[in-house]
């Protein structure tokens, strides 16, 4: 059988608790084989200001999984043009790894945004997508109710974000818990978000 892997493709700036605890549940939880955290260079609906470079960011992500099995940092994105739709690299991907299964794993405030992306139909058609369940007060589109291809996971909410890390280690706050540890120890050493 094709082994499955789903890609959880994310700005990580930096990787939190909420996206390991996601990751973890979805190894856990579905029937994915691994999981894949794609550290994105330039998401197209988002700024650079405050983005770390790609390699820490990736640093970060493998400092994170290290302890993981089946949870794997990828700098895939690193060599293709920015900014990342995902749809070129779902291609790149399927061409560069024929023997796997792909499923996109996302949050739901980018459930919410899907219908901006870059070619979603086309995304739809040929992919599962799974939703971890995060707050939010966006109202779903109806052409992403009860889509065929998009799994809601009924998993435990965690209203941990990056936006609230990066604030809270420049306002000198020691969130050390919200970090895999090894990501704390890097954010500081680094000096990182303190500006
Ligand atoms: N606490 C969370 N619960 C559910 N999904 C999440 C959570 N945090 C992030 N995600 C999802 O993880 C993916 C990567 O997220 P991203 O790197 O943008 O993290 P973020 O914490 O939302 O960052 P930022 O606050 O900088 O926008 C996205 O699909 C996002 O929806
Ligand atoms: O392909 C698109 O048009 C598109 C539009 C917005 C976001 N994305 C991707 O969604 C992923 C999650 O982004 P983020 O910044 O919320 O972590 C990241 O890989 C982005 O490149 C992709």
């Amino acid at each position: 059988m094709q082994k499955k892997i789903g890609l959880y493709f994310g700005t990580f700036n930096p990787v939190h608790m909420g996206h390991l605890a996601i990751a973890n549940h979805m190894v856990e939880f579905s029937d994915l084989d691994e999981v894949w955290m794609v550290v994105t260079p330039l998401n197209p609906l988002k700024k650079k200001r405050t983005l770390l470079e790609d390699h820490h960011r990736l640093e970060m992500v493998y400092l994170a999984t290290e302890d993981y099995d089946h949870i794997q940092p990828s700098n895939i994105e690193f060599g293709l043009p920015q900014p990342n739709y995902t749809v070129n690299t779902l291609a790149h991907l399927e061409e560069k790894y024929p023997e796997y299964n792909f499923a996109l794993i996302m949050g739901e405030d980018n459930l919410n945004t899907l219908h901006k992306w870059k070619n979603h139909e086309v995304i739809l058609e040929r992919f599962e997508v799974f939703v971890y369940p995060r707050i939010t007060s966006a109202v779903l589109k109806d052409e992403f109710q009860n889509h065929p291809k998009i799994t809601k996971l009924d998993a435990p909410i965690m209203e941990i974000s990056s936006t609230f890390i990066r604030n809270a280690v420049k306002n000198g706050k020691r969130i050390t818990p919200l970090l895999p540890h090894k990501v704390w120890e890097y954010i500081d050493e680094m000096n990182f978000y303190k500006l």
